[in-house]
């Protein structure tokens, strides 16, 4: 499904947030572990949380509405995890304790998608797994050694599959050189909402076996608000609800990095709102907050003066996230120099054009917000990927253009 998109002079409004996909999967794959039933409430209904929800299905847990009852031990199963890269990571360590054989797979890009330092930490545990990238075919088995050593410098996902994991068996997770770390608190903040019993020394868990079923809501999602919070501080005001303040996502990085920008960010007991300012460019390491790239380069595109914008992970991402928007910017007429693990961009007068969303959901919403303040109109040929994560996302932008 394409979209044209004709530049609107302002962007104002209120929306809610929808769940966060983060931990909608952490919730999902603790409750198939978890001994006991457990409620995920308000759970992000999602192409990738559809997949999480499938493969806890496949292991075994049955699944009534928001109840979720699991199985005495999860089985062995044959796993498709689409496009979700969350889904195939975690999947893959509880496929490595599942009773029995199992196959871990997912589409033409997941399978490009790195899993080796996890395949490599799984091994070294014992487990029994053939192949270096998807599909991974597994035997599950008691795994005969605790402790664990992880290299997380391509993704924080390897880390968190052993923590969940490890909130099964027992385990200890050493981390080291992670990129995106809060999706560790993350994973730290759902593992202690199941009841896991662990102590840690900074990124080294020390985790006892168990987890018990429990009632959990999901918290709104920064990651698919960051995407009109910029809509705001680039065009107008916008203000998004069930947002807490005092979470620990790692997209929650947006209110810092858009006041770093220059806009105006206010924070509320349970709501963000961004409105706009005069921009001027700027340096940031994204590495701890990843999924703002895309939407950052957008605002960078619009600020005034050089902006230089970096994570090394993000060429493993649904596309090569680089790349994706030094096509794109370049096409509206903005200065880019392409790094190996970022962008340098001149700030301008964005125009308008027809742009690729490389089948990747953050770089469709990303191009949408450039697109509202262009100079001319613009066609985005294919924009169904945005289901992956936030299937609402074209009604709650119709509410804030009115
Ligand atoms: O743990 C998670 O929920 C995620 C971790 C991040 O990946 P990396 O750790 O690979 O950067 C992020 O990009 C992804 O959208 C979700
Ligand atoms: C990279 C993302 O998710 P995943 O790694 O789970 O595919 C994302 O949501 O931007």
């Amino acid at each position: 499904m394409g979209v044209i998109i004709r530049p609107v002079g302002e962007v104002t409004g209120e929306v809610e947030a929808p769940p966060s996909k983060s931990y909608t999967h952490r919730a999902y794959f603790l409750a198939l572990l978890a001994e006991g039933r457990s409620k995920v409430k308000r759970p992000l209904v999602s192409d990738d949380t559809l997949a999480t929800l499938n493969a806890i299905r496949a292991f075994g847990a049955s699944v009534e509405g928001e109840s979720i009852i699991p199985p005495e031990w999860p089985k062995g199963a044959f796993i498709d995890a689409h496009e979700s890269g969350t889904t195939a990571r975690i999947a893959l360590a509880v496929a490595s304790i599942g009773g029995g054989e199992s196959t871990v797979n997912g589409g033409r890009r997941l399978r490009e998608r790195p899993f080796g330092e996890l395949v490599r930490a799984l091994r070294k545990a014992g487990a029994e797994i053939e192949g270096e990238r998807l599909p991974l075919r597994v035997i599950g088995r008691n795994l005969r050694r605790r402790d664990v050593e992880v290299d997380a410098s391509t993704s924080s996902q390897f880390a968190t599959a052993l923590l969940i994991i490890g909130a099964k068996v027992g385990m200890e997770v050493l981390i080291k050189r992670s990129v995106s770390r809060p999706y560790i608190e993350v994973t730290a903040r759902t593992l202690k909402a199941f009841g896991a019993d662990f102590r840690r020394e900074g990124f080294d868990f020390y985790i006892e076996p168990g987890i018990t079923g429990t009632s959990f809501t999901v918290p709104g999602d920064y990651s698919s608000a960051s995407f009109f919070l910029a809509a705001g501080a680039l065009y107008g005001r916008v203000k998004i609800r069930n947002l807490d303040p005092k979470d620990v996502q790692a997209d929650r990085a947006i209110i810092d990095a858009l006041r770093e920008f220059g806009a105006e960010v206010r924070v509320g007991r349970n709501y963000v709102e961004a409105e706009k300012g005069e921009l001027r460019g700027v340096e940031m390491d994204c590495s701890d907050f990843p999924d703002l790239f895309p939407v950052l380069a957008v605002v960078a595109s619009y600020a005034e003066g050089r902006s230089v914008l970096r994570a090394r992970q993000l060429r493993f991402k649904e596309s090569d996230r680089v790349r994706a928007m030094a096509v794109n910017l370049s096409r509206m007429g903005i200065r880019v120099r392409e790094l190996p693990d970022g962008l340098e961009i001149e700030g301008g007068r964005p125009k308008g054009g027809q742009f690729e969303t490389f089948n990747d959901h953050r770089i469709a919403m990303a191009m949408v917000v450039a697109a509202l303040g262009a100079r001319g109109e613009s066609v985005i040929p294919e924009t169904g990927s945005v289901s992956k994560s936030y299937p609402g996302f074209f009604n709650d932008l119709r509410r804030l253009v009115g």
